[in-house]
């Protein structure tokens, strides 16, 4: 893939993050949502690659979604996989919290793990902890590794799990080997993204969560010399019976790194829609409004944050849906 394929992406996100910052707080999630899925697929449209949809929040009986499958791209460029989130934390945005992105990766045609939009159990951690945490491993050992590699007590370090009642068991746990917790209400991507930036003062991220989200995040540790492990959670026979038609014989495998996206052909590209830790949500100014993203090339290891000024009079489409 071209260097500039980056820049590119990084258009398609900010799109998003405008159309949908839009409904900050006005408590319609699906509004927010289809007005990111909306400018997400009007901008893929304008960018030279030859994409497509491998894994996301949509199959294609539930379009307007991006849907796996859905060609993305003008046609023209490079042949290369997707994995697509126009808005990761649809409630977050409903309520005006923390943390949602606008979120996309893509890497070469067949590298990233084609799989549903199902559950996935993940662990995740910045460069410091890589090799050192097994998603198999008791939570204590996991939490005594990270923190002997980042030169810590278990009492410092911050876990971040999403605040749902399948994880009463492991959040307890947690408590119980003293470290401290973030519960999340939504949004394990940037949670997990998070762990690789120091000053965010998140450690690891446990728990499970979308798959996507977790194709997402693996992407942009890869970029950033993290890891998360994932292990699908099917659910029903349906479920199970998706993963085989998608490729995945063993789905109680434990999927590393180059089992989530093989290579290091591959961009990360997000826009904080609200405010996080990591980015800044979109601001309107009246005539303009302002975006920050995050960007980032596994290949050359180039990690860029990205201030957009948009000119609402040029682009007046940018932002009303
Ligand atoms: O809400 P659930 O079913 O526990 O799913 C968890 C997933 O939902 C999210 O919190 C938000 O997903 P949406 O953007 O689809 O609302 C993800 O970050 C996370 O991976």
């Amino acid at each position: 893939m071209e260097r500039s394929l980056s820049m590119e992406l990084v258009r398609v996100t900010e799109a998003a993050a405008l159309a949908s910052g839009r409904w900050m707080g006005r408590g319609n999630k699906e509004e927010a949502d289809r007005a990111a899925t909306e400018a997400m697929r009007d901008v893929f449209d304008t960018i030279p690659m030859k994409g497509t949809v491998v894994i996301g929040e949509g199959e294609m009986d539930e379009a307007p979604m991006l849907y796996i499958g859905e060609k993305l791209g003008n046609g023209y460029g490079p042949r290369v996989d997707v994995a697509v989130d126009p808005l990761e934390g649809t409630n977050i945005v409903a309520s005006g919290q923390w943390n949602a992105l606008a979120v996309l990766a893509v890497a070469d045609h067949s590298n990233l793990l084609h799989a549903p939009d199902m559950y996935m159990d993940k662990i995740a951690v910045g460069p410091e902890s890589v090799g050192k945490v097994d998603i198999n491993a008791p939570i204590i050992d996991n939490l005594q590794a990270v923190a002997k590699a980042k030169n810590k007590d278990v009492e410092d370090l911050v876990v971040v799990i999403l605040n749902r009642k399948r994880h009463e068991k492991m959040i307890e746990e947690i408590r119980s080997a003293g470290a401290r917790i973030k519960l999340l209400p939504d949004g394990d991507v940037a949670a997990a993204i998070n762990t690789a930036f120091g000053d965010t003062g998140v450690d690891l991220l446990l728990g499970s969560g979308g798959a996507p989200e977790g194709v997402l995040a693996a992407v942009g540790l890869k970029c950033l010399g993290g890891e998360l492990q994932g292990k699908l959670l099917p659910q029903n026979e349906a479920e199970l019976q998706r993963c085989k038609k998608m490729g995945i014989e063993d789905v109680t495998k434990v999927l590393y790194m180059d089992d989530l996206v093989k290579g290091d052909d591959c961009i990360f590209a997000a826009t904080g829609v609200t405010d996080g830790e990591l980015l800044r949500g979109v601001r309107y100014n009246g005539t303009t409004a302002t975006t920050q993203s995050l960007v980032m090339r596994a290949k050359s290891g180039t990690v860029r944050f990205v201030d957009g000024k948009h000119s609402m009079k040029k682009k007046p489409d940018l932002v009303i849906r």
